[in-house]
């Protein structure tokens, strides 16, 4: 009998260079093959029981000082990880990220530095108005990547990501449904987007690569 390799870490995986590819033509990029079903739904276990707990917060709109709740822009509650002490499904997310992060780094000469995530859920009738992630005056997040965890999303479900990626049609977008298991990736400077009302609670982990911030250094 054969007898089953160990995984090599250093293997690129086969969908990295045609995302990359497809990113940096078009601003963005979605593939099903970053995560298994099983590294989803244990995902998507964990977000469950972590709500269950109490761990989630109303998202914040806005940087620092500046942070506003305003349910009328954004309703989801959030949790954001912590890298240093990721449980077994989420280290298997930050590798991800990570070769993700390298390869970007590697092919298209950009300095990512580091990331940050954090879980969402949008309860039925929550939605998140048109934004672009990078913060004004604060240009560090240079790639956001929103990973879905809901099995089973149908169209009349809701919850729609709607990008608007043409600087010459604003108001033309296109609709990515937050099927488990989809990863999209886009531009934080340049691709406009909203999530539309989701009608059942919406599941996804979102994460954004990310320059070096020279101001670390002073904290
Ligand atoms: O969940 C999504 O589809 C996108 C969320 C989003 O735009 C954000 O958190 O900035
Ligand atoms: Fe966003």
């Amino acid at each position: 009998m054969e007898r089953a390799r160990p995984i090599d870490r250093r293997r690129m995986a086969s969908w990295i260079d045609p995302f990359i590819e497809t990113l940096a033509r078009q601003g963005w990029a979605t593939t099903t093959e970053a995560f298994t079903p099983a590294q989803i739904q244990a995902l998507y276990r964990e977000a469950q029981e972590l709500d269950r707990v109490g761990a989630f917060r109303p998202a914040a709109i806005g940087h620092g000082a500046e942070q506003t709740l305003r349910r009328d822009i954004r309703g989801d509650r959030i949790y954001w990880l912590d890298p240093e002490h990721p449980t077994p499904a989420q280290e298997v997310y930050w590798q991800v990220v990570d070769q993700l992060r390298r390869r970007l780094n590697e092919t298209l000469f950009l300095s990512l530095h580091d990331a940050e995530a954090h879980l969402a859920i949008y309860p039925p009738g929550s939605f998140y108005r048109r934004h672009l992630d990078q913060h004004r005056g604060r240009a560090l997040r240079l790639i956001t990547l929103v990973l879905y965890l809901n099995p089973d999303w149908r169209p009349e479900d809701g919850g729609q990501l709607r990008i608007y990626p043409d600087p010459e049609a604003p108001d033309e977008g296109i609709d990515l449904l937050p099927e488990g298991g989809l990863l999209v990736g886009f531009r934080s400077d340049t691709i406009p987007h909203e999530v539309l009302p989701a009608r059942r609670a919406r599941y996804s982990l979102t994460g954004w690569l990310r320059r070096f911030d020279p101001l670390a250094l002073l904290r």
